[in-house]
């Protein structure tokens, strides 16, 4: 054999799960998604969020083959569903779908719902009992088999809808609010137990919500769209301790955003107030920037930082938490684990190494120590 023979190489791409390539929806003269392009390995949960409006349900409905896209292609395992020449059905697209108002029918039991989508698929009814009965087992409501919907919670109901999207073993489980209609309580168990579910199946995810700690709560991935943009695809940890644009950052409430000047001397605020800062923007850049201080960064010192003015404690139970205005007059709110030890005057600091900065293009600016 020849030593020098090249070894073949082993690193074969994986197919993701869904494929989302430059996909762009216009509804008369608007533009509801913009060029969105993203992927999702096999087994993953993906929440879409973002404010009212920002094209979720759209990109979903797209998703799912409820709406057609103008332009782009979309790929489930490796399989093109739609793409500008050719649009799969939705029942072709082999997909399970959970709906904010569960979308039960009434006149029909529990099991003969769960059962609705083998039927359709002309499954006999002896292997349908079989799966509608694993099923029920699978969300915990075997009892509930024979009961009309109507009778149900609806923390029952939307485990009912779960199990009748998972019984044919979908490529992809869509969801749109699946837990908007429930109270506070049942919603962050069922956020635990819809997650579990999905990582025992092994199944793939995606969900439609615009609660920030319900997408950090369930998801791997965290998709953030505003006005019909991807703005950010990451896991919910990148995301919070490194946004990608101001806007994320404010719409993830990621800590105070300040906008301003950067000179040789620190930071120009608006509104008279001024920053030394012991960095400097790597290439030198000086002018408009936005900087982040993430709220963890900050912390309460007796003795010397920023002052903060009006401030007020409050003990929640679990914390501290600390709101005032900086220098007098940058609103913020940060949490403590100890009630913070104040005299007359409150002063914060901040960990240099966790700022984050803009340009006056929202470009990011590496920040760099003095004398680095
Ligand atoms: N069938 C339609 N015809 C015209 N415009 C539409 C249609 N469906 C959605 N839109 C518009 O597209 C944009 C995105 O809507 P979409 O429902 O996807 O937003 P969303 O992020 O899901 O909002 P929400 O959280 O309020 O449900 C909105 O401006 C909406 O008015």
């Amino acid at each position: 054999m020849n030593a020098c023979a090249q070894t073949p190489s082993i690193t074969a791409s994986i197919t993701p799960a869904l494929h989302v390539e430059h996909l762009s929806k216009v509804f008369n003269d608007m533009t509801a998604l913009s060029s969105i392009d993203f992927s999702l390995q096999k087994g993953e949960i993906l929440a879409l969020l973002g404010p009212s409006g920002c094209g979720k349900t759209t990109l979903l409905r797209c998703i799912a083959g409820l709406l057609e896209p103008s332009a782009g292609r979309i790929l489930i395992d490796g399989d093109v569903v739609v793409d500008e020449r050719f649009s799969a059905v939705p029942e072709k697209r082999r997909l399970g779908m959970v709906f904010q108002d569960y979308a039960l029918w009434p006149h029909m039991t529990v099991a003969e719902n769960i059962a609705f989508p083998l039927s359709m698929r002309g499954m006999a009814k002896s292997e349908r009992r079989e799966k509608v009965a694993w099923a029920l087992q699978v969300v915990g409501l075997e009892h509930l088999a024979d009961r009309s919907p109507d009778t149900l919670s609806g923390g029952q109901q939307q485990r009912i809808a779960l199990a009748r999207a998972i019984v044919a073993k979908p490529r992809l489980l869509l969801m749109d609010e699946p837990l908007s209609n429930l109270d506070q309580g049942l919603r962050d168990s069922l956020a635990i137990e819809i997650r579990s579910l999905i990582k025992q199946l092994n199944l793939t995810a995606v969900f439609v919500t615009h609660d920030q700690h319900e997408a950090f709560a369930m998801a791997d991935q965290v998709a953030i769209l505003q006005q019909g943009r991807l703005q950010q695809f990451d896991s919910a940890e990148v995301l919070y301790r490194t946004p990608a644009t101001p806007s994320v950052a404010e719409f993830l409430d990621a800590g105070v955003l300040l906008k301003g000047t950067l000179t040789e001397q620190g930071l120009d605020v608006e509104k008279d107030l001024f920053m030394n800062l012991p960095f400097h923007a790597s290439g030198g850049y000086l002018g408009e920037v936005t900087l982040l201080m993430p709220r963890a960064s900050l912390s309460v010192n007796p003795h010397s930082g920023v002052e903060l003015h009006q401030a007020a404690i409050i003990f929640t139970g679990e914390h501290y938490q600390l709101s005032g205005l900086m220098g007098g007059q940058i609103p913020i709110r940060l949490q403590s684990s100890q009630r913070p030890e104040v005299s007359q005057s409150i002063y914060l600091n901040y960990e240099g190494a966790w700022l984050h900065a803009w340009d006056a293009d929202e470009k990011p600016i590496t920040l760099m120590r003095h004398a680095e």
